[in-house]
């Protein structure tokens, strides 16, 4: 990992199996699978669509003094845009992140940021400041070094021959020798690190020289941390334990900063808000458990967590599916306090896809509505099942391992379909899809 201080100063998915014996599930045995809106005094917005990255929460923040703001920044290369009207923002203090397949144009855009790319149009605020000259087409206002930013990249390029500790003091050749002596000792402290600090880089393994790079960065008091990659030379062990405290010294130290990685459980484990990007554009800034919950098209859908899309039908007040009628929860009612379906955007009879999570089907052994295993993978803690619907329709469950049920069984399912996302059924060619796919045992129906 390089690390490069540019100050010149100085919920996983959250997704957990739920059995049938749990006191969520009892309450909602037996009842039809219900959509909660989280807004009952404004109309609810029930078909997202792609018109806005942000989510509803984090419109409210546009209006607020952002400490970070980016707004319709555009960069590109010779004839070709890479980053297309990119907006975002953040509170002083907050992690993002821009989570998307390589080559979607997430680097450019952080370099863009720290002005390492120029812009060609759009704007940048940091702490009340702009960092883009809007008048000249290619070029910005605030050169990379007065920007205060501190950058951590993929590969370490600590310095070789120095010790941890001038590593990190290497930023602070303008403090005072007991003001830097004070501030490496902390740094060390603060990745625990200090007995090692007359160490040579070469003498630590990849997750110690990492946090050196991070104290290296960090050390300046940098007003933005950009993040390029910092995990990816790790093992997937140590990633997502790494992120976790990454993120608690940058939460201790109260640090803004933004995070490139094209690793969802990085990101999840890791920021505050996710962008999700694609072919340069921002498609959802918003927290992770929003764009689990809430993905606003089905490429944020399918790219954060697992899921199905089932066919659905628009009804009066409701959604016909296989899994049943999905009512949503009414929360407006009229003048004789009778309640109010909700109005759906797309008329009566519109084929639409729902989006199951493999959070969304209990399994209950007791429940009169069954599936048939096809498929399972075996999670640890977890089974992942496979499940096929009556009309052939196939949907994911998670389920505690101790309920383990062969491929070919019949078991019992509640759908609780807490936070019901639809999307108009043109365009969408995925049913069924998981990461398990690609690296765990899968046990499949023959
Ligand atoms: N200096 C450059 N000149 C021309 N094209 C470039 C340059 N740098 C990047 N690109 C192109 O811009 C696109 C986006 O690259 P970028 O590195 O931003 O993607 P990324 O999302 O960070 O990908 P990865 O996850 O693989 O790093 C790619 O098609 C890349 O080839």
């Amino acid at each position: 990992m390089y690390t490069d201080s540019m100050n010149d100063s100085s919920d996983s998915n959250a997704v957990k199996a739920k059995s049938k014996k749990t006191k969520a599930n009892s309450e909602h045995a037996k009842k039809p699978p219900v959509a909660q809106i989280k807004t009952p005094q404004t109309p609810p917005k029930k078909f997202q669509k792609p018109d806005s990255p942000f989510s509803r929460a984090a419109e409210s923040d546009i209006t607020s003094n952002a400490y970070f703001s980016v707004q319709d920044l555009i960069v590109g290369y010779d004839d070709v845009t890479i980053v297309n009207g990119l907006s975002l923002m953040l509170q002083q203090g907050e992690i993002g992140c821009f989570l998307g397949y390589s080559g979607c144009g997430k680097t450019t855009a952080l370099r863009a940021i720290a002005g390492l790319e120029p812009s060609r149009g759009g704007s940048i605020y940091l702490n009340n400041q702009c960092l883009t000259d809007k008048t000249a087409r290619h070029s910005f206002a605030v050169a990379p070094a007065k920007r205060g930013m501190g950058m951590v990249f993929q590969d370490y390029a600590l310095f070789g021959h120095l010790s941890v500790a001038k590593n990190i003091a290497f930023g602070l050749n303008k403090w005072s020798t007991a003001d830097k002596k004070a501030r490496v000792a902390e740094m060390l402290n603060l990745v625990e690190l200090t007995e090692h600090a007359d160490k040579r880089p070469n003498e630590l393994s990849g997750g110690q020289q990492q946090r050196v790079a991070l104290a290296r960065a960090l050390a300046p008091k940098p007003k933005l941390l950009l993040l390029d990659e910092p995990f990816s030379n790790l093992d997937v062990v140590l990633r997502e334990s790494l992120a976790m405290s990454v993120r608690d010294i940058l939460k201790r130290t109260n640090t803004t900063a933004i995070l490139v990685t094209h690793d969802q459980n990085e990101a999840f484990a890791l920021a505050d808000k996710v962008g999700v990007m694609d072919k340069g554009k921002l498609v959802q800034w918003a927290t992770p458990s929003e764009l689990y919950h809430e993905p606003v098209s089905p490429f944020v859908a399918e790219f954060v967590g697992e899921g199905a899309m089932i066919d659905g039908i628009i009804k009066e007040g409701h959604v016909e599916t296989a899994l049943g009628n999905i009512y949503r929860r009414m929360e407006v009612c009229d003048a004789l306090g009778q309640p109010q379906y909700c109005e759906y955007d797309y008329p009566n009879g519109t084929p639409i896809k729902v989006l199951v999570r493999p959070d969304d089907i209990i399994h209950d052994d007791d429940s009169a509505q069954t599936a048939l295993v096809v498929g399972r993978v075996f999670r640890g803690a977890n089974y992942l099942y496979r499940l096929q619907l009556d009309d052939g329709q196939t949907v994911l469950s998670l389920v505690a391992s101790h309920h383990n049920h062969e491929i070919g069984s019949q078991i019992g399912i509640l759908p609780l379909l807490e936070h019901v996302v639809v999307f108009d059924e043109k365009d969408i060619n995925a049913t069924t899809w998981s990461e398990y796919d690609r690296s765990e045992r899968v046990e499949e129906i023959k």
